[in-house]
């Protein structure tokens, strides 16, 4: 079981803040003082600027690093595409219907590349817009001299079991279950599995990138606090001579190069586009201390914004572990209709609103646009007749929901091949409920 409370430290070293501008050298002097490009860079190494955003994107909002490495990553073959079963289109299914998914199993045959089964989409990354969510199953270390990256957007890591040790081009980063992990668009990574099958989700943004939310009157502090999140420190390899395959995520299909080099050779970086960690345990989980259930925005922990001002393409949203203290409430979430959607997931335990069984750890469901939805009829039953006394809900557990404001397609994968789709999710939830009407006697009929 994974802690849900503040966490752990790891092996690897960090520099903590959330889109800081961090330096980081693993041999001393390889930062250049006061300028990035200078004719010759110290030790030998090559200077490279690695851009997130537009040259000419606003400051704040400006995203980039500057790497120095023994050599380019421009040193590589001509890509070729490369066959995959599932990394290739797949025709998209837009389903008015609550969809529920039943746990997603594991793969012991297939490293990182071949684990990530895509399940729902909206948009399309050849023109940087919308998002896509996976499910990911990984038995296998990826192969010895194997790297990859997306050029399709940044990936968000949210594992549900075991652990992912990434080497990115930038350092090393070790994300366990209930922490997470980004990997912005175009980090070469390579992810081996040293505890054995791993298994999670992912949501990749094809547009921006993931910022932490407003706070507004909560003030500021909150929420995931921007000290908690964490980039890894430069760490090299020196080999110039084994060859490697580079693998590239481009439109949603794979392609290959061969290079005589690591691409793990990056001696020093400064800049604020880089990966980063975050330890769920460490969020500062805010609710209504005197009455009804607040909307689940509060429980953001990073928004991918659209151009709408307070609207999401993607919203990770937690469900970590809280006291419940409402008077006079229904304490689960309400019956509702969103013009959001709501793809959600569960990394351990159980979810308040549904107690009838069905909603399962690595299980997955979708609540699309105007898909009506809320706790199914056990949960509500419980809810209604509850003492209302402080409870706290969620005792090691952790449910999490990527809310967008795009229709979520669900892919051939997600619908048939993964055969994991509930069939009867909406009738066991919600037919058993009751009407619980009882008309007042001054309108009993016939009456008015
Ligand atoms: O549908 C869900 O379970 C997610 C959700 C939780 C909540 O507390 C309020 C609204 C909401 O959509
Ligand atoms: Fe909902």
């Amino acid at each position: 079981m994974p802690s849900t409370k503040f966490s752990f430290k790891d092996s690897y070293t960090y520099l903590n803040g959330f889109q800081s501008y961090h330096e980081t050298e693993a041999i001393p002097d390889t930062l250049p003082i006061g300028q990035n490009s200078p004719q010759k860079p110290a030790h030998g190494l090559y200077a490279e600027k690695f851009s997130g955003t537009a040259f000419t994107a606003p400051r704040h909002e400006n995203q980039q690093s500057w790497l120095y490495r023994i050599l380019p990553a421009a040193a590589h073959r001509s890509f070729q595409p490369i066959s995959s079963d599932i990394h290739q289109p797949q025709k998209i299914h837009q389903i008015p219907n609550q969809l529920r998914w039943n746990p997603f199993s594991f793969d012991y045959e297939v490293s990182w590349v071949e684990s990530i089964h895509r399940v729902s989409e909206a948009g399309d990354p050849t023109m940087k817009s919308g998002l896509a969510i996976y499910v990911y199953a990984v038995g296998k270390d990826m192969p010895a001299n194997e790297s990859f990256y997306s050029a399709d957007g940044d990936f968000l890591i949210v594992p549900q079991h075991g652990v992912l040790d990434i080497q990115t081009e930038m350092g090393k980063i070790l994300v366990r279950a209930n922490e997470i992990c980004v990997i912005p668009r175009g980090v070469r990574y390579r992810v081996t599995v040293p505890d054995g099958p791993a298994r999670g989700y992912i949501c990749e943004l094809y547009q921006g990138h993931f910022q932490l939310p407003e706070l507004g009157p909560i003030g500021s502090n909150g929420l995931a606090n921007a000290r908690d999140f964490q980039a890894p420190v430069a760490y090299f390899d020196e080999d110039t001579e084994t060859e490697w395959r580079v693998i590239s995520k481009f439109n949603n299909g794979l392609f290959s190069a061969t290079q005589f080099h690591t691409p793990f050779d990056v001696v020093g970086w400064h800049g604020n586009y880089y990966p980063y960690k975050y330890d769920l345990g460490r969020f500062n989980t805010i609710g209504s201390i005197s009455y009804d259930h607040p909307d689940p925005s509060i429980f953001t922990v990073l928004t991918g914004p659209s151009d709408i001002a307070g609207t999401a393409i993607a919203d990770f949203v937690i469900f970590p572990p809280r006291w419940l203290v409402q008077e006079d409430t229904f304490r689960p979430p309400w019956y509702h209709r969103n013009t959001m959607s709501e793809f959600m997931g569960l990394i351990s335990g159980d979810y308040d609103a549904k107690t009838s069984g069905g909603f399962h750890p690595a299980g997955a469901s979708l609540h699309n646009i105007m898909s009506a939805h809320g706790p199914d009829a056990g949960a509500h039953r419980g809810a209604s007749e509850a003492e209302l006394k402080p409870t706290k809900v969620g005792e090691q557990s952790m449910a999490f929901m990527f809310e967008s404001c795009l229709m979520l397609g669900v892919t051939e994968w997600g619908l048939k091949t993964c055969e994991k789709l509930q069939k009867e999710y909406s009738e066991h939830s919600w037919e058993p409920l009751k009407s619980h009407f009882k008309r007042p006697i001054a309108y009993s009929n016939g009456s008015r």
